[in-house]
């Protein structure tokens, strides 16, 4: 068989521990025993098939994600699945869904912005789901300028509660996931309001849907705010609006961990710095770094395995045409989104030790690395998602024309994907706090800082922020090229984690030698591609830029026998994959063939509409022609 046969001889191919690199992958051996376990129970259970999702009506779609959802949560309880097993559950059902608010959102804030009281109040309740919870934050008039919403808490020292109002259309709460139709609580981001006093936001725990008919309280309007991109996709959301006319609550449902409100109406401010009711934006984005490396490994796994079984031209001896994962340019387009899954997932490793460290320090009280901790979030988050979502696109593109199949799994893995450069803060907006940020840095150095990383990559860094750092300094006035700046400064966060990564004791034949070229590829092609940034400010020459160039090739030549191996080291199954392209077997062409004949179109050889709208025309024709 093709396919299988070639895959088969790509394995063999491999010049390192393939098992190893699956330890290397997941982080540790425990976490690929637990990822490899849950994500074939997930793939074996015919509840979690998700071949069907593109053919749903958005109401079928949601009603099969609740019943998805509440088998996953029968299943955790079944089988007294711990934390980490039922989140990684949760991962391969692979359906964007409330409980990834709930679980990812909800419970982060109360345990980051709560008072102790106020968690041992609510957390156990959200673990146990008895409350189904969603992060309302971002409404219709806006989302990236949290100082500018509009929803109000005012202070009622007369009853001891907070009046939480919807004063104007725009401060409607709109996109929170999981509001739509199945939170019954939220957690709400209003402003302060003391004897007519504007304190700023904070957050809110609301309840939104009565526990015994699910039932809006009296005061609150809520509801779906409709289909968004692509018919599967994101659709299995139920991204909401929600509207408050005067909704009371009891004064202890504030997030207290930052400010209080005493019962005289009195604000006091803790000794933690306010950016704490932005904690959550830091922890959610620290996870999509993560997350990017998963979405793109998993692009990346498709588009390979298929570039190993597509032939085309290049007849050879044998008669067979050239793998087009031969030809150069699929190389240079497809091996740089390998090395760059390989280099997101280690530096999702260091910004989740980072952020779990600044967590540490925050109970020392000491807040000395949490501006560090915001930059590198909301850089990395900002580099990473859209480096995906365009290598998502582009491993569609390397597949050709089957890429564009929704049994490519392509499609719909690029529409799940890509409101991750919006959601959680939107990109260039992100990109700004870094440049803020730097600006700041580079205003401290020579008082016995010094900047830290690999010299091409810190000098580029360096030239742009002295370029541009003239520009006025208002967040407003921030100029485009500071932009450029700071993502320069991701770019070599991403490259010097890579090789710190390499520093470790790195075990398995010829494992560290494929990291080292995987590395060196992102390293090279992060220079090819901003080559105007290193040979405008100096860093390099152009004699060194075509050095780079031919290296770059060489490394490919070197990858490439080893192309599926590192991909097969992500260890997917094909149910996560969902993708005939990128099955384990290289039984692509049988399967295409298979799929295209259960689509509902196929139910009828005559198509439905043919006797009223097409056979009129035919016969028309028909009469034209004899007169
Ligand atoms: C930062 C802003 C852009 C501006 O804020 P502003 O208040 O105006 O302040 P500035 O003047 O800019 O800055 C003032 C100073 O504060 C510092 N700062 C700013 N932000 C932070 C921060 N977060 N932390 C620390 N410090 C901060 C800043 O540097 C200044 O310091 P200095 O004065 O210079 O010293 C702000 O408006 C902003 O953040 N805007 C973006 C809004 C945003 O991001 N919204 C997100 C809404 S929620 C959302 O989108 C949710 C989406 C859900 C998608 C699903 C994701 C799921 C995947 C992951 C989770 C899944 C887990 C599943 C688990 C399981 O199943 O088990
Ligand atoms: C799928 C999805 C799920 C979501 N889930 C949630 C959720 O669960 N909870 C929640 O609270 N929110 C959620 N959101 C909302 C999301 O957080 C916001 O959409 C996001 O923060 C961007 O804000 P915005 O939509 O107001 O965009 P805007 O800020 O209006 O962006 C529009 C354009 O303006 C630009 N821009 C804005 N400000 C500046 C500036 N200062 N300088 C330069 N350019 C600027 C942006 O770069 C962008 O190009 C979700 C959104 C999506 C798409």
């Amino acid at each position: 068989m093709a396919g299988f046969d070639d895959l088969a001889s790509e394995r063999s191919k491999a010049q390192f521990d393939v098992e190893e690199m699956k330890v290397i992958w997941a982080g540790s051996r425990h976490t690929l025993e637990v990822s490899d376990r849950i994500s074939r129970l997930v793939a074996n259970d015919p509840v979690f098939r998700k071949d069907t999702r593109t053919m749903l009506s958005r109401k079928d779609l949601f009603k099969n994600t609740l019943r998805k959802a509440a088998h996953a949560w029968k299943r955790i309880i079944e089988l007294r699945l711990s934390e980490e097993e039922a989140a990684e559950l949760r991962f391969y059902v692979d359906e964007p869904a409330f409980m990834d608010l709930h679980w990812g959102m909800f419970i982060p804030t109360i345990k980051g912005q709560g008072t102790e009281e106020q968690q041992q109040k609510w957390l156990p309740l959200a673990y146990k789901m008895k409350i189904i919870g969603c992060y309302a934050q971002t409404e219709l008039g806006h989302g990236s300028n949290v100082q500018g919403l509009e929803t109000t808490a005012t202070f009622d020292p007369q009853t001891d509660e907070f009046i939480i109002h919807s004063p104007t259309l725009t401060s409607s709460k709109w996109w929170p996931g999981g509001l739509g139709k199945v939170s019954t609580h939220a957690v709400v981001y209003g402003r302060l309001i003391i004897d007519s006093k504007d304190y700023g936001v904070n957050g809110f725990i609301v309840q939104l849907r009565s526990l015994d008919d699910h039932l809006p309280l009296p005061g609150i309007t809520i509801g779906d705010i409709g289909m968004k991109f692509g018919s599967g996709a994101y659709n299995t959301m139920d991204n909401g609006v929600l509207r408050f006319d005067h909704v009371r609550i009891p004064r202890d449902q504030m997030l207290m961990r930052v400010s209080q409100v005493t019962r005289e109406g009195k604000l006091v401010q803790s000794n933690v710095p306010w950016q704490l009711v932005y904690g959550t934006m830091v922890y959610v984005r620290q996870k999509i770094v993560s997350d990017a490396s998963c979405a793109l490994s998993r692009a990346v796994c498709i588009a390979t395995r298929y570039s190993a079984v597509r032939r085309q031209f290049g007849l050879q001896s044998n008669g067979i045409e050239t793998q087009v994962i031969d030809y150069k340019t699929q190389q240079s387009r497809l091996f740089p989104l390998l090395a760059s899954a390989y280099a997101f997932r280690f530096v999702g490793e260091w910004l989740k030790w980072l952020y779990m460290d600044v967590n540490q320090r925050l109970q020392a009280s000491d807040f000395s690395t949490l501006p560090e901790a915001h930059a590198c979030t909301a850089g990395l988050k900002s580099l990473t998602t859209s480096a995906t979502a365009d290598g998502i696109e582009e491993c569609r593109k390397l597949c050709g024309g089957h890429g564009y199949l929704c049994s490519s799994g392509l499609p719909e893995l690029f529409a799940v994907y890509i409101p991750a450069c919006t959601y959680e803060g939107d990109n260039i907006v992100l990109l700004l706090q870094v440049a803020r940020f730097l600006i700041k840095t580079v205003s401290q150095l020579g008082s016995g800082k010094e900047p830290v990383g690999t010299t091409v990559y810190m000098g580029r860094v360096e030239q742009l922020m002295q370029c541009h750092c003239a520009v006025q300094k208002g967040f407003l006035e921030l100029s485009a090229d500071l932009v450029q700046a700071a993502v320069a400064h991701c770019q070599l966060i991403v490259v010097s984690k890579f090789i710190e990564k390499l520093q470790q004791d790195i075990p398995g034949k010829g494992v560290k030698g494929q990291l080292e070229a995987l590395c060196n590829i992102y390293a090279l092609f992060i220079l090819h591609k901003h080559l105007g940034d290193f040979l405008s400010t100096g860093c390099i020459t152009p004699k060194q830029a075509s050095l780079a160039n031919a290296q770059l090739r060489s490394l490919y030549s070197q990858v490439r026998p080893n192309a599926i191996a590192l991909v097969d080291a992500f260890n997917y199954t094909d149910h996560y994959l969902s993708s005939v392209l990128g099955r384990y077997d290289g039984n692509v062409y049988p399967k295409l063939y298979e799929e295209a004949w259960k689509d509902p179109l196929n139910d009828s050889v005559v198509p439905d509409g043919y006797q009223e709208y097409i056979q009129p025309i035919l016969k028309q024709q028909l009469r034209n022609a004899r007169l």
